[in-house]
């Protein structure tokens, strides 16, 4: 079983895909209970009539227990300049979901989402001490999404050309798009742009929620689609490579803190950290983003 703590926009969206593919039996768990429960009415809709899998709503945190995957989308309002703005409040809500998933799911592999992403994954680490490798915040991978896309309507042509498109560091404002190992055709981008084709392309990535918010009120297919493809990966054991979020332990240069940066996925959670090697540019911005998330976790 699956359970996904929060049944709002994101929770909802991770669990329409996970149930039209049969992943699992899913459960919502909502602080308003009437709203776990409506949307699992209404996603037990899209069963597929070949599917035994099932969906069910609660406010009732013991249900979780024995679930092999949690993922966290909760979260206690909107914020409109800043993923930090609400911190303090995200922060006394993980720690409380945090005692009752260490409570009733002690096993379990925890999917962060909800923001400030690092700060709360790292936070949820350290409230639970469950193993590092457990406990991936789903971003980094989100925001490479975000980056490849840009790159593909700069150059004019599919995202499928393009390969190795990759962002690490803070889900905010100092991530870090890594420029020297996008490709495409082969080929590779950093040769094709200038520095201020660079620098603009990295803005458009660290604002594409700020743009997103203009247009409709808050993302949720993009997270969904890549949260998807954790929870599938787990499931089957496949082995997916991609920058998530983790608490560090020297990786990098760094410790203390978690950001995103490579890491391969199978069954046990995080089964490998890649260390890739970056140009002088990139390991500074890294330095500095990382600096940016522990500056906010000291500030709690
Ligand atoms: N990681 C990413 O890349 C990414 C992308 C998009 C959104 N997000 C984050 O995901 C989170 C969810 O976004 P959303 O648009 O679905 O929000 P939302 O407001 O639509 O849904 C949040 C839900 O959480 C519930 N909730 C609040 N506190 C709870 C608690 N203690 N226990 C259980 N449920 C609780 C609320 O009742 C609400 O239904 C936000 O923090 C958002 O910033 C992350």
């Amino acid at each position: 079983m699956i359970s996904i703590i929060g049944s709002g926009k994101v929770g909802t969206a991770i669990a329409f895909l996970c149930i039209t593919n049969s992943l699992d039996d899913i459960l919502f768990v909502n602080r308003t209970k009437s709203k776990a429960i409506g949307e699992a009415l209404d996603i037990s809709n899209a069963i597929p009539a070949n599917s035994n899998v099932t969906i069910h709503g609660t406010d009732d945190f013991s249900k979780i227990s024995g679930s092999n995957i949690v993922v966290i989308t909760a979260s206690t309002g909107t914020y409109l300049k800043s993923r930090t703005e609400m911190m303090d409040a995200q922060v006394k809500m993980i720690k409380e979901i945090s005692n009752k998933i260490k409570k009733y799911c002690p096993s379990a592999i925890v999917l962060v989402v909800s923001n400030p992403l690092d700060v709360l994954t790292f936070i949820f680490q350290k409230e639970t001490q469950f193993s590092r490798n457990k406990v991936i915040g789903i971003a980094s991978s989100l925001d490479s999404s975000r980056f490849r896309y840009l790159l593909s309507e700069k150059f004019g042509i599919k995202q499928s050309q393009i390969t190795d498109a990759l962002v690490m560091g803070e889900h905010g404002d100092s991530m870090v798009p890594i420029f020297s190992r996008v490709k495409i055709n082969g080929k590779n981008v950093s040769e094709m742009l200038n520095d201020s084709d660079k620098k603009t392309i990295s803005t458009e990535t660290q604002n594409y929620w700020r743009s997103l918010r203009l247009l409709k009120t808050r993302s949720e297919f993009g997270i969904a689609k890549n949260t998807f493809d954790v929870i599938r990966a787990i499931i089957d054991n496949d082995e997916l490579v991609i920058p998530a979020s983790i608490v560090l332990n020297g990786e990098y240069g760094e410790k203390d803190v978690a950001l995103g940066i490579p890491v391969k996925i199978n069954k046990n959670g995080i089964k490998e950290i890649i260390e890739i090697k970056l140009n002088e540019q990139e390991n500074k911005l890294l330095k500095i983003s990382a600096q940016t998330i522990r500056n906010y976790i000291k500030s709690l």
